[in-house]
């Protein structure tokens, strides 16, 4: 199954690109095996300054045709770690070949795309930077791999 992170924003390199390539790569080395991966991130950036509405349509045409939408959003559902990993096995069960994790930019994601969405995931009720936010779950998905193949990365 794979994983497609479709986000609003250009990243430069530095220590969140570095940290991305890393989870990202031992993601790809782990759920090999589990039938998860690869998972690549696309970015999207509207230059003409057309706010959420105009990130929301670049955003929908970076998501593959039948994808699951899991958005990333403060005020989705948060989970435990295992659950996210059951989650993310309950969808490759399903026989769903591609998960969409859409994050948004500044402003957020538009109204009537986090509609559209499967399932809203939050990191908590802080807001963080889209950047990290970014961060943030490609190491889940790393740590979502791990527990899945028994490994011992993830302690609870
Ligand atoms: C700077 S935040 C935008 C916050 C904006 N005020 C809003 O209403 O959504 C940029 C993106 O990072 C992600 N994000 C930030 N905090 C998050 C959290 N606690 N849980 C899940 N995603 C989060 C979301 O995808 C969000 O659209």
């Amino acid at each position: 199954m794979r994983i497609h992170i479709c986000a609003v924003g250009r990243l430069r390199a530095g220590p969140e690109a570095e940290l991305i390539d890393d989870y990202l790569s031992r993601f790809d080395r782990t759920g090999r095996a589990l039938g998860l991966g690869p998972a690549a991130v696309s970015e999207v950036d509207d230059r003409k300054g057309g706010g959420m509405a105009a990130e929301a349509a670049l955003l929908r045409r970076a998501v593959p045709k039948g994808a699951v939408i899991c958005a990333l959003d403060e005020r989705g559902r948060t989970l435990t770690s295992p659950k996210f990993a059951e989650r993310l096995a309950g969808w490759r069960d399903a026989g769903r070949s591609d998960v969409a994790f859409v994050i948004g930019g500044a402003d957020g994601i538009a109204p009537d795309l986090r509609d559209e969405a499967d399932f809203l995931l939050s990191f908590g009720q802080m807001v963080w930077p889209h950047m990290l936010a970014r961060v943030m779950l490609t190491e889940q998905l790393y740590r979502a791999a791990t527990i899945l193949a028994g490994g011992p990365y993830h302690r609870a």
